[in-house]
């Protein structure tokens, strides 16, 4: 990762990257393996694959409320439960604590599917998710936008739900929600531009849904329920 105001030094792994070990892939974990050939392949229906639906945008922006109403609206939506060295009962989301010793042996032993350094902190997206995909099933995570392109790279259908805000709601959000101090929330608003490789990245996914969250939260959620299950948008 570069620019300026974000991390980088490789504290949590060589940059924002994905596991290796078994089960860290939805594409590596081919549950039929081997290649299938003529009349074999046309009868083998093609396996199903759920979505990673990848929510990001700048801290403050509403990533991990977004993602609550959409699990409340869709219980079938898996939501990714985060592995994060920040500590225990720091609120917000549910999320695993863990010691940066802990997160590197996770890492080290192909049990992250997908890491990345913010904010002083390491995030890791648990290798188990890959069965939730495997299965058919969707699945939603918050996402650093700098760990796009390795996502895009493991995992498909990679759905993308881009969150922004005016600047001067995050600031608001980020002060209201009291879980920094005010130079933490300074740092976080530094990170608002989004980074070089958000562009491409994006280019890569196989959806892009990008939204306003400057109104009701409910609206943000109503919108991206609308565009991610558009066969039952206007459903009671
Ligand atoms: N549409 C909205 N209107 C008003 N407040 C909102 C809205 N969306 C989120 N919030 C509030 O803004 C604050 C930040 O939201 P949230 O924690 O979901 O953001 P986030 O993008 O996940 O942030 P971070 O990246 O720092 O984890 C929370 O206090 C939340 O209740
Ligand atoms: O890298 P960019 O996209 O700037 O920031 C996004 C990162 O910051 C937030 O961290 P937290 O959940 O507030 O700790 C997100 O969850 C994500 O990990």
């Amino acid at each position: 990762m570069s620019g300026e105001g974000r991390d980088g030094d490789g504290a949590c792994g060589d940059g924002a990257r994905g596991g290796s070990g078994s089960g860290g892939s939805a594409r590596e974990d081919e549950p039929h393996g081997g290649e299938a050939t003529g009349k074999a392949r046309e009868e083998q229906p093609p396996v199903p694959r759920g979505r990673l639906i990848a929510v990001v945008g700048p801290s403050g922006v509403g990533k991990d409320s977004v993602i609550a109403g959409l699990v409340a609206a869709r219980p079938d939506l898996h939501r990714v439960r985060r592995v994060i060295t920040r500590p225990e009962g720091a609120g917000g989301e549910p999320f695993d604590a863990v010691t940066p010793e802990r997160f590197a042996q996770l890492r080290d032993t192909g049990r992250l599917a997908l890491w990345w350094e913010a904010h002083g902190y390491c995030y890791g997206l648990p290798a188990r998710m890959a069965a939730v995909l495997q299965a058919g099933g969707d699945a939603v995570a918050n996402l650093s936008r700098a760990a796009l392109p390795e996502a895009a790279a493991r995992f498909r259908p990679l759905v993308v739900l881009a969150l922004d805000a005016d600047p001067a709601r995050l600031a608001e959000r980020l002060a209201g929600r009291g879980r920094e101090d005010a130079a933490a929330i300074a740092g976080r608003l530094s990170r608002r531009a989004p980074p070089p490789v958000l562009a491409p990245a994006l280019a890569q996914a196989d959806a892009v849904i990008a939204l306003s969250n400057d109104g009701a939260l409910g609206e943000t959620v109503a919108a991206a329920l609308a565009a991610l299950f558009p066969e039952t948008a206007g459903a009671a």
